[in-house]
Formats: structure tokens, C-alpha cells, sequence
């Protein structure tokens, strides 16, 4: 099997081409596992064939480290649609790529005949407690408690088609993702468990994240996480709805503009392409 390793902001991929070979996605699951395992496999935070679509320019799909299947991700729509690009199966500067969580619109900046970054129509966020989804009353989870271990959170909760749940803390490099995120990840109240993300307000426009994944752990970034992140700062009046995310790899500019979409602004990188023995 063909694929490319492609990254944006250290957050990795193996993306397989399935305009150009036939892919039997009941493996991918399993092959997942195997080709993201950084010692045994390519190594990466995922596994996404990109495959025809009778709806849209591209069929995307996210398959997590850990074989489960993701609505959708950030950071990989803008490589794919780089990637699409550049390798000419879709020669268009804005892309309509379908996922699991609708249709999603990539635009491609273009300086000098080169793909410098990636701006993303993120689609509306939702809100409403069961599209997170989370159990309880209807409603937003805006600024509201969660017991873990004993210890109470304040946590907003915001679905970019993925499930995120968003702390607020004075001081990011004071937390451990891998010790609380896997109890947050994991917490009943999420039936189909949740992305986590830590968060510290700097000032109006700016925030310094640091993510736990559902279904991969501990990543360098997360761009649907930046984009929920970017709407519960607004939410919980700590920001304006233009916020630069930052990370340690670097920074994501989202935007919850007034239509209410989430416009979201960053780079993407093609590392290498190989042959997968599958
Ligand atoms: N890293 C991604 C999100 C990937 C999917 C996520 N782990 C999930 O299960 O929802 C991003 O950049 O958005």
C-alpha cells in the first residue's frame, strides 16, 4: 500500500491514496494499530484514506492510533488538502472534503506558486449538551462542574463534529495531560468519550493549549481541539472570537466568525512517501 506521512504543527498522519488503489476500509481498523506504532509501524496520530466521493472533491476518513474512528480532524484536512493539490487530484484552491462530520471546506494560500498555509471552514459548532455528546439536562455545558477523583472541574464542552471538553487553568506547563486526561477522556459522562484540552488565557486574542486525544493520547496539536478551545474562550467571555491558539510546535489563528462558522488558519507539511508491506 502507497501512503504519504504528512504533518501539521507535529500532529502526524499516513495518508493513503484511494483515488489511485482499492482500499478495503473493514482493515483499516486493525491496520491503523499497526502502521502508527512508532516503533513497529510508519509511526503516526492516525491513519486517513482519501478516498472518491459522490458528494464532495474527497472522501476523508480519520481512523485514530488506537483503531477507533474519528468524525474529524483538523490538522489533517488542511495536509489533505495540500496533498490533493500539489499532487494534482484536485486542482482546486478550495476543496469540498466529506467527512463523518458533514462537509468541511479547506482553502488553500497560495504565495509565490506555493501552499504557505491552509484556512479551514470548520463548520458551526454545536453547543447543545447531547450533539456533544454528554449526558445530563439540555442546555450548554458552559463553565460547569465535573468530579474526578474526588476533585472538582470547571469544564465547558464543544463538538467541532468531535467531542471536546475544555479546561481552564492558570498555568498550562503545571499540568499533566497524560494523568488527567485519560480520566476526563474515559468519564461516564461522555458516552462516546471526548478529546481533552487544557487550556491558559494569556490575554483577549491569545491561549496556550495542550491536548489529550480520544483514541490517541498525548499529540502535538489538535485543530478541531484549537477550534473548540477558540470558541469556549469566547464562550466563557475570557476572549474575542479571534484567538491565536498556541502549542508548543506552534500556533493555529481561529476564528468563530459571525456566521457562525470556525475559520481555521495553519500549516501543513508533506514529510515522506513510502510502501506499506499490507
Ligand atoms: N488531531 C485531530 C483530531 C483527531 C481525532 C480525535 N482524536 C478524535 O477522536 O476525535 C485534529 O487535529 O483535530
Amino acid at each position: 500500500m502507497r501512503f504519504t506521512k504528512v504533518q501539521g504543527l507535529g500532529n502526524d498522519f499516513v495518508l493513503v491514496n484511494g483515488f489511485e488503489q482499492e482500499l478495503d476500509l473493514d482493515r483499516f481498523p486493525e491496520l491503523a494499530v499497526k502502521i502508527c506504532d512508532r516503533h513497529f509501524g510508519v509511526g503516526a496520530d492516525g491513519l486517513v484514506p482519501l478516498l472518491p466521493s459522490r458528494t464532495a472533491d474527497v472522501n476523508m476518513r480519520i481512523y485514530n492510533s488506537d483503531g477507533s474512528e474519528a468524525e474529524m480532524c483538523g490538522n489533517v484536512i488542511r495536509c489533505a488538502a495540500k496533498y490533493l493539490f500539489e499532487h494534482d487530484l484536485v486542482k482546486k484552491k478550495k476543496i469540498r472534503v466529506e467527512t463523518l462530520a458533514g462537509i468541511r471546506i479547506p482553502e488553500l494560500i497560495i504565495e509565490n506558486g506555493q501552499v504557505t498555509l491552509v484556512r479551514v471552514d470548520m463548520g458551526e459548532p454545536r453547543l447543545e449538551r447531547a450533539d456533544i455528546p454528554m449526558l445530563g439536562a439540555p442546555g450548554r455545558v458552559v463553565d460547569e462542574e465535573l468530579e474526578i477523583d474526588g476533585t472538582a472541574y470547571r469544564i465547558t464542552a464543544v463538538s467541532m463534529g468531535n467531542p471536546h471538553c475544555i479546561i481552564f487553568v492558570p498555568d498550562v506547563e503545571a499540568v499533566s495531560p497524560s494523568r488527567l486526561g485519560p480520566r476526563f477522556e474515559t468519564h461516564p459522562a461522555f458516552p462516546r468519550k471526548t478529546n481533552v484540552e487544557f487550556v491558559q488565557v494569556l490575554n483577549r486574542s491569545e491561549v496556550n493549549m495542550k491536548v489529550w486525544e480520544r483514541g490517541a493520547g498525548i499529540t502535538m496539536a489538535c485543530g478541531t481541539g484549537a477550534c473548540a478551545t477558540g470558541v469556549a474562550s469566547a464562550l466563557n467571555g475570557y476572549t474575542g472570537r479571534l484567538v491565536t491558539v498556541h502549542l508548543s510546535t506552534g500556533a493555529l489563528l481561529i476564528e468563530w466568525a459571525g456566521d457562525n462558522h470556525v475559520y481555521m488558519t495553519g500549516p501543513a507539511e508533506e514529510v515522506f512517501s513510502g510502501v506499506y508491506p499490507f
